[in-house]
């Protein structure tokens, strides 16, 4: 497989100092991912994905460890807007909270027009991009507070389509919507990964919902990845007694509250053991 984006020994730390390491929020990370797949980084809350997400797009500069992007490493010495600009080509992502990425005062058309301007995508137009999310195009006429959660998720993902990415970051960009609009973004997501290509990575704390739309997951916990596999493999026969965890944790049919707290004794016991 030759891979749009992988990363190689990625580590970063928060807070080190001469007597002590830190926080260290990445430990030792590779994966690769190729064209027009998806990928599930996966692990609880602090276990260091976005992190590792915010080293992949380009926000966070590792502390050691590579990152290639289409058979180019990152430089991380090239600033100026030229370097920015071809970061933002190679990795968008996508947030939680799309207010975080959407000028409020800004009308979705007026907010997508500028990205393509920005970025000299093609003869794609607004309406096109809106096409795509499958939004309405009298909605470019909206501002971000007019819209429903999943409308505004969509528009975000339309910004990120804009600019042509090889690769799109959707950082738990499902995780603040009901059941069924999440299914119907995850839905989306799949469509737009098949038509364009693009490859896909889902930051999530939520197993099943990564399950339904990866071809592999690395599952980390305390920076490592304790896990990496095929999804099928990896939901079917974890390997880890830290998936198994996260799968129990995950309600459904099968939920058993005993159990997953006897996983999680177990695996604080073991970790505890290696650790020291
Ligand atoms: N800027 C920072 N300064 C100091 N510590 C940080 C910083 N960013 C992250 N950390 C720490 O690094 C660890 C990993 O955090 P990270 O946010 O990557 O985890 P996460 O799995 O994405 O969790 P969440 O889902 O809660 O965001 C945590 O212990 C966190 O407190």
């Amino acid at each position: 497989m030759s891979a749009v984006i992988s990363a190689s020994g990625l580590v970063k730390a928060f807070g080190a100092t001469r007597h002590s390491k830190g926080i260290v929020a990445v430990d030792n990370v590779s994966f690769a991912l190729g064209k027009g797949k998806a990928i599930g980084l996966v692990g609880e809350s602090g276990s260091g994905k976005s992190t590792l997400a915010r080293m992949l797009v380009g926000l966070t500069r590792p502390d050691a460890g590579t990152i290639e992007i289409e058979g180019r490493v990152r430089a991380w010495r090239e600033r100026g807007r030229a370097a920015r600009l071809r970061r933002a080509k190679e990795v968008q992502m996508v947030f939680q909270d799309p207010y975080g990425s959407l000028d409020r005062r800004l009308t979705v058309g007026a907010a997508l027009r500028d990205c393509l301007r920005r970025h000299h995508t093609g003869e794609s137009t607004a309406g096109d991009l809106m096409d795509r999310v499958g939004l309405a195009s009298r909605l470019l006429d909206s501002r971000p507070h007019q819209l429903s959660g999943g409308q505004r998720q969509r528009v975000a993902i339309a910004k990120a389509l804009a600019v042509n990415p090889s690769v799109l970051v959707l950082d738990e960009a499902t995780s603040a919507l009901d059941v069924s609009v999440q299914a119907q973004i995850l839905a989306l997501l799949n469509e737009i990964r098949v038509t364009t290509g693009v490859s896909l990575i889902f930051v999530s704390h939520d197993l099943a919902v990564v399950g339904e739309v990866t071809d592999t997951i690395l599952v980390m916990y305390l920076g490592k990845a304790v896990e990496q596999g095929e999804t099928a493999d990896v939901l079917r026969r974890p390997q880890h007694p830290y998936t198994e965890m996260l799968l129990s944790s995950a309600p459904g049919p099968d939920w058993q509250p005993e159990r997953v707290a006897e996983l999680r004794a177990a695996f604080a016991g073991e970790h505890e053991r290696v650790g020291g």
